[in-house]
């Protein structure tokens, strides 16, 4: 079954074309890297992707969206916000029940992020604010991911946990990364991004490194 579909979509800021017109279906299951060079077009796909169909999905977007002045618990706890009332959101936000600092603090705890809990989002380093914004995406009632660089700014051992948390917690995934090594072991479909469209897609376990090189070499031919 189709989890997302762009059929013969197109992007363009202004004048200017960037990508498409390609199509694009993600079956439900599929855990899929987007790749390619810098500029290549990976976060306006994932936006397109994400207008498309923006129910059932969790955005991680590459600035992140945190809210600066409000605490972690506070930025986590906005994954959720859809789930409940205003008046039941309001309420939190003035005085955090137990019973969602508990669920907060679980997400947290796989995070290594719990003595952050009460710090303000403006506070921490760049690596806090990134696992923040991933504690927020594991927070939402979503079985589709879409990540911008979500572990960009982690170390290796931690980039790779936090990529099987994210690949086990969401049924479907389309992550964009740029550690081709980190996408070929943590997906089951590389879609490679040049020129505007999909140059290549291919189930990860049938590809290499070496094979990922031409999506970077701009001057390269396309395969
Ligand atoms: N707001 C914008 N206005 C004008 N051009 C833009 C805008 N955002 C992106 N672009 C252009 O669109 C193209 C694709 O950008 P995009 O951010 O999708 O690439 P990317 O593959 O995600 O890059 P990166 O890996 O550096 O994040 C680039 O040429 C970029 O300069």
């Amino acid at each position: 079954m189709t989890a997302l579909a762009l059929e013969r979509i197109s992007a363009a800021y202004g004048e200017q074309r960037v990508l498409g017109p390609l199509t694009l279906h993600v079956a439900r299951g599929e855990k899929v890297a987007l790749v390619g060079h810098s500029g290549a077009g990976k976060s306006t796909l994932l936006s397109l992707l994400y207008d498309k169909r923006r129910r059932d999905i969790a955005l991680l977007p590459q600035d992140l969206g945190l809210v600066q002045t409000l605490s972690v618990f506070h930025n986590v706890y906005m994954g959720r916000l859809a789930a409940h009332s205003t008046l039941y959101n309001l309420a939190n936000l003035i005085r955090p029940l137990p019973k969602e600092v508990h669920r907060v603090r679980q997400v947290l705890e796989t995070l290594d992020m719990v003595d952050k809990l009460w710090s303000p989002a403006g506070e921490l380093s760049g690596g806090q604010r990134q696992r923040t914004a991933i504690a927020r995406a594991l927070n939402q009632p979503a079985s589709v991911l879409l990540a911008d660089e979500p572990v960009s700014a982690l170390d290796g051992p931690r980039a790779e946990s936090v990529m099987q948390a994210l690949t086990q917690h969401f049924e479907t995934s389309v992550i964009a990364l740029h550690d081709v090594e980190l996408a070929l072991r943590h997906s089951t479909r590389i879609v490679g991004i040049r020129d505007g469209g999909i140059a290549l897609d291919r189930a990860s376990e049938r590809l290499s490194t070496g094979d990922l090189r031409f999506l970077y070499d701009v001057s390269a031919p396309a395969a």
